[in-house]
C-alpha cells in the first residue's frame, strides 16, 4: 500500500498535501525531525545536542531552526550575525562547533513579535529548507515548533524525512501531546525513529539523591506500547540549562561528560537506525472507499 492510499481517510486537506511528493534537498543526504506536543520540555536543546552528537560521530551535520514563533538555535550555538546572501535566493548557514545552523533567528530582531499566519510560516520554513546552501550533509535535523499544527504538517510532508523523534517529559500531560505528535508523523507515513524522555530525573550536585520531578518512565512506557523505539532518557540537569543558556552546548564543552555520552549514544541509534532502513514504520492502514 503507498502512501497516497494510506492517506485516503484523512480530511481532503491533509490528503491534497500529502500526495503532494517531498523533493530532495540538494547535498543533504538524511533529514529528520525533533518533535514534541507540547512546549517547553527540552525539545530545542535536545534537537542541539543531538546535532552535536551526529558530529561527534564524524557525520556532516547542520539544524535548521524551524520554530518560527520562538526561535532558539541561534542562542543555543551561541551564534549571532546575518547569513551571507550567496545570490539571489541563497543564503550560507552559519557554523559552529562543526555544525552548520540556520534559523528565522538570524533574520528577524530578537524582540519582534512573529505575527505570521500559516502560509507566511510554511513559506519561511520552505525557504529555509531549500534556498539555504547546506552543500554535503550527510544529516540535516530541523527542530520543529511545539504541535501538530500547519508547520510540523508541511515539514511532514514537504521534507524527504527520513524519520522523526518526540521529545516528551514522563509526565502524563506532555506524554497526551506526545501521543498527538506520533499519530499526526503516522498519519503522513514518516517513520518514527524514537521517543526520549527528557528531565527524566534529578541527580543531587551535592548529595546523588535522585528525585523524579516530572516522574520517571512514562516515556519508555508509551513506546513500548505503541511498538515504537524507546531512544532514552536525559536528566533534568542544572549544567544542561546553564551550558544552553550560554551558548555553549554541553556535547561541545563536555565531548567526554556523561551528558555528552548520552546525547551521542542516541545520535548513534538514530543514525544505525536510518543508514539501515530499520526506523519504525506504522502498520499498512485497510482503507475502504
Ligand atoms: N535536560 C535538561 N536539564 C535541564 N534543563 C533543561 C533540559 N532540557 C531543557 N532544559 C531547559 O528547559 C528550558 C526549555 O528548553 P527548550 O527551549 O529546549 O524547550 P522546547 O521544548 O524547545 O521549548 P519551546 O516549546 O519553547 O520551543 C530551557 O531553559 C532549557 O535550558
Amino acid at each position: 500500500m503507498d502512501r497516497e492510499q494510506q492517506v485516503s481517510a484523512t480530511p481532503p486537506d491533509l490528503k491534497a498535501r500529502a500526495t503532494s511528493k517531498a523533493a530532495g534537498i540538494p547535498g543533504v543526504k538524511h533529514v529528520i525531525a525533533v518533535a514534541s506536543g507540547k512546549g517547553g520540555v527540552g525539545k530545542s536543546t535536545t534537537s542541539c545536542n543531538l546535532a552535536l552528537g551526529f558530529a561527534a560521530l564524524g557525520l556532516k551535520t547542520g539544524i535548521l531552526d524551524a520554530d518560527i514563533y520562538g526561535p532558539s538555535q541561534q542562542k543555543l550555538f551561541g551564534l549571532r550575525g546575518k547569513p551571507r546572501q550567496l545570490g539571489p535566493r541563497m543564503l550560507e548557514p552559519l557554523e559552529r562547533f562543526g555544525v552548520k545552523v540556520m534559523s528565522i533567528g538570524f533574520l528577524v530582531e530578537e524582540d519582534s513579535a512573529m505575527i505570521w499566519r500559516g502560509p507566511m510560516v510554511i513559506s519561511a520554513i520552505t525557504q529555509m529548507l531549500r534556498e539555504v546552501a547546506w552543500d554535503d550533509l550527510d544529516i540535516l535535523v530541523v527542530d520543529l515548533p511545539p504541535g501538530t499544527g500547519d508547520a510540523q504538517l508541511t515539514m511532514a510532508q514537504q521534507a524527504p524525512l527520513a524519520g522523526a523523534i518526540i521529545v516528551s517529559t514522563p509526565q502524563d500531560i506532555a506524554l497526551i501531546d506526545a501521543r498527538r505528535g506520533i499519530a499526526m508523523f503516522q498519519k503522513v507515513s514518516i517513520p518514527i525513529l524514537g521517543l526520549i524522555e527528557n528531565m527524566s530525573s534529578f541527580c543531587c550536585p551535592t548529595c546523588n539523591h535522585v528525585t523524579p520531578i516530572f516522574g520517571h518512565g512514562g516515556a519508555r512506557t508509551e513506546a513500548e506500547r505503541r511498538g515504537i523505539p524507546y531512544l532514552g532518557e536525559i536528566p533534568l540537569d542544572m549544567q544542561i540549562r546553564k551550558t544552553s543558556d550560554e551558548g555553549r552546548p554541553i556535547v561541545a564543552i563536555e565531548p567526554d561528560g556523561v551528558h555528552a555520552k548520552h546525547y551521542v549514544s542516541i545520535a548513534r541509534e538514530v543514525w544505525t537506525a536510518i543508514v539501515t532502513g530499520a526506523a519504525h514504520r506504522p502498520p499498512p492502514r485497510i482503507v475502504i472507499e
